[in-house]
């Protein structure tokens, strides 16, 4: 759980390796930039299962690198002597401080969970099937707090849907990122 006055946000989409990822991303680095990063958690999940555990698609990685912001990616692994907590992501506590010492860790699709639903302050998403997946999945927790809304409803060229670039072509990654720049930068003036 985040610290007291911890402001929170989850980006979701589809399978949590295309959009989501660059839009966390994107919002890591203004938040970074503005010296404000350590205000806030920052995130990102799926609505499905199609990716869990992989890492961010190669093209949203190679357009994250054409613009300078971080989505650093290391093939290199840890483990645990117990059973304990398998499956779980590592504790948030322990990421922050990574984040804070600059050290970037890798992101995994994970799929958006019950708790995202009482933790997160802001759930982000792509498109209106992901908003409708999540206010479905949102039913099954009882008195969630979450605000759930399109990250596109920030754009102020009123480009409401953040379409999915999985079967597209590396433009179609670079219209997601500028669609995640304009958004991510009014949503972080909006909640500063
Ligand atoms: N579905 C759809 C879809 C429809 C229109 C445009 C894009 C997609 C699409 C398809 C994906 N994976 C291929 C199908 C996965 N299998 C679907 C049946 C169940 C077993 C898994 C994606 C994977 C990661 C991120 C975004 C994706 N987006």
């Amino acid at each position: 759980m985040a610290a007291t006055g911890t402001k929170s946000v989850l980006f979701v989409c589809l399978g949590n390796i295309c959009r989501s990822p660059i839009a966390e991303a994107v919002f890591r680095k203004m938040a970074t930039d503005g010296g404000i990063v350590d205000q806030w958690r920052i995130d990102s999940a799926a609505t499905s299962t199609y990716e869990i555990g992989n890492p961010p698609d190669h093209r949203g990685q190679a357009c994250m690198k054409r613009h300078g912001v971080p989505m650093r990616h290391w093939i290199i692994d840890s483990g645990a002597t117990s059973d304990w907590n398998l499956g779980s992501l590592p504790d948030a506590r322990g990421l922050a401080c990574l984040r804070k010492h600059g050290i970037d860790t890798d992101h995994r699709a994970r799929q958006v969970t019950k708790e995202d639903f009482m933790s997160f302050e802001h759930i982000l998403c792509m498109d209106e099937s992901n908003l409708s997946d999540l206010k479905r999945k949102s039913k099954s927790v009882k008195d969630y707090t979450a605000k759930i809304e399109l990250l596109g409803s920030y754009d102020p060229q009123k480009q409401l849907i953040i379409q999915d670039p999985y079967y597209g072509s590396d433009e179609d990654f670079e219209k997601v990122y500028e669609q995640c720049v304009r958004c991510c930068k009014a949503f972080l003036e909006k909640n500063s």
